[in-house]
């Protein structure tokens, strides 16, 4: 076994959703005569979905959906899987990330698996060609799902999506354990700097906002939060946290997280008001929450290194993490969200897979929630992986909690 197929394995060991998930597939064979077009981040959770898939009897076409995000030792462990084609390339250009995404589309997928979209945009423009075969897909992540309903909106989706990250199983464990401890763990492997004291700014305080401050205050972190929404504001303030405007919290900021799925963030007006040696990443969505664009046409110098750019402006120095894409996901140490979180939600992925293949005919184009028993089902197989047992509703309950004639 090479490094991506020992990762792979790694990986297994403690996915024991996915895992039971395998065992059904294994013996149902839902995919069988199937084919599935994925763009997803290629590291080792991600290879044990698409194995799970496989085993279900899905032909599987995979490549990433972040130009920086692949881990290549995984992606060609992957490629060597029967039934199993793998296109993923770390560092890619846009132009070959998008090849790449053709070449899946040229398999003609029945079913796709995206994360923020950009496989779903293609098939709708440039590649209207498959849409003759597609039965529906499945979408990951927030903003992938904000895009959608957008499209939905104007009548231009033709075929079901589900709305993964939309369901509690997925959102209350990976945008927010997920993101807050992986984001973290990959500035600090990245940097090597100090949470503990520092000033530490998190802008958007939804679900990813709110597990990286959480964590970042368990780690001493002073934590700024800035917001849009007067609510979410709020909660922040009533949990503790500095809150405040970003031209505010650029003159006091050490380290800047965004995690708002938005655009300008940071950029050229908060720039020349941040510290020397201000740190930037972003742990939302595309590489235009923080103007890495302005940065690099505006720097006297710039040094790069481990994913790292630094830029000399008016002789203080900004660093950029990852060319301002997911940081968790694009440093070269990033190793994404942690196993058992991405086993949650990629066991909703496998199972709305499913209920895509076997109940397309009934649901129109269009995004469309993951069904509440998908939701419990994975719950249900977490808690009981752990040994934890909880209690049920008497018909008693049930009967009081759905009625309004029992009163004082
Ligand atoms: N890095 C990862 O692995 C990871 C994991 C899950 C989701 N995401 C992405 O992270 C982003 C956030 O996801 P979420 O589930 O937390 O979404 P969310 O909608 O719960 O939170 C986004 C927050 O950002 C705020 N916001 C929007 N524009 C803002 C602005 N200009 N300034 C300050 N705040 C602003 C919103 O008010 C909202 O509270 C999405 O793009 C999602 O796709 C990334
Ligand atoms: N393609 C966009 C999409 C945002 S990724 C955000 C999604 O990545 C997912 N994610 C986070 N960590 C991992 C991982 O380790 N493996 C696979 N997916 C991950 C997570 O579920 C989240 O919804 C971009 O890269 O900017």
């Amino acid at each position: 076994m090479d490094s991506g197929d020992l990762k792979i394995e790694w990986a297994r060991q403690y996915m024991p959703v996915l895992g039971t998930i395998a065992d059904r597939f294994r013996k149902d064979k839902p995919f069988e005569g199937m084919t599935i077009g994925m763009a997803l981040h290629v590291e080792a959770k991600t290879a044990n979905l698409v194995k799970t898939l496989a085993a279900g009897g899905a032909q599987v076409f995979i490549t990433g959906c972040n130009p920086l995000s692949t881990q290549d030792d995984v992606a060609q462990a992957l490629d060597r899987v029967d039934g199993v084609t793998c296109y993923a390339k770390r560092g890619c250009s846009v132009d070959e990330y998008y090849s790449a995404m053709d070449a899946v589309l040229d398999a003609k997928p029945d079913i796709t698996i995206d994360d923020g979209m950009d496989l779903i945009h293609r098939m709708h423009t440039s590649r209207r060609d498959v849409l003759t075969k597609i039965i529906g897909g499945c979408e990951e992540t927030t903003t992938g799902i904000h895009r959608l309903r957008a499209m939905a909106e104007e009548g231009k989706l033709e075929f079901p999506v589900i709305a993964v990250n939309d369901t509690p199983m997925k959102r209350f464990f990976d945008n927010v354990h997920g993101t807050g401890e992986s984001a973290l763990t990959a500035i600090m492997a990245t940097t090597n700097n100090l949470i503990a004291g520092k000033w530490l700014v998190v802008a958007g305080f939804g679900y990813c906002g709110r597990g990286i401050a959480r964590k970042a205050s368990g780690l001493g972190a002073k934590v700024i939060v800035t917001e849009v929404d007067p609510r979410r504001a709020l909660e922040a303030y009533m949990e503790g946290y500095h809150v405040m405007p970003m031209n505010k919290a650029a003159e006091i900021g050490d380290i800047f997280i965004t995690t708002t799925g938005n655009k300008d963030i940071i950029n050229e007006q908060h720039f020349k008001l941040l510290k020397d040696g201000a740190i930037l990443s972003n742990a939302g969505h595309f590489n235009v929450e923080i103007d890495g664009a302005w940065l690099n046409k505006n720097a006297e110098q710039i040094i790069e290194r481990d994913g790292i750019q630094s830029y000399l402006i008016n002789g203080r120095t900004i660093h950029l993490l990852a060319e301002g894409r997911l940081v968790n996901l694009a440093v070269p140490k990033g190793m994404g969200h942690p196993i058992e979180v991405m086993d949650l939600s990629f066991a909703l992925q496998a199972l709305g897979t499913r209920f895509i293949a076997e109940h397309h005919t009934e649901l129109k184009p269009g995004v469309h929630a993951v069904p509440d028993s998908i939701d419990r089902e994975v719950a249900s197989i977490k808690l009981a992986s752990l040994g934890l047992g909880i209690d049920t509703l008497s018909a008693d309950q049930e009967h009081y909690m759905c009625s309004w004639d029992v009163g004082t």
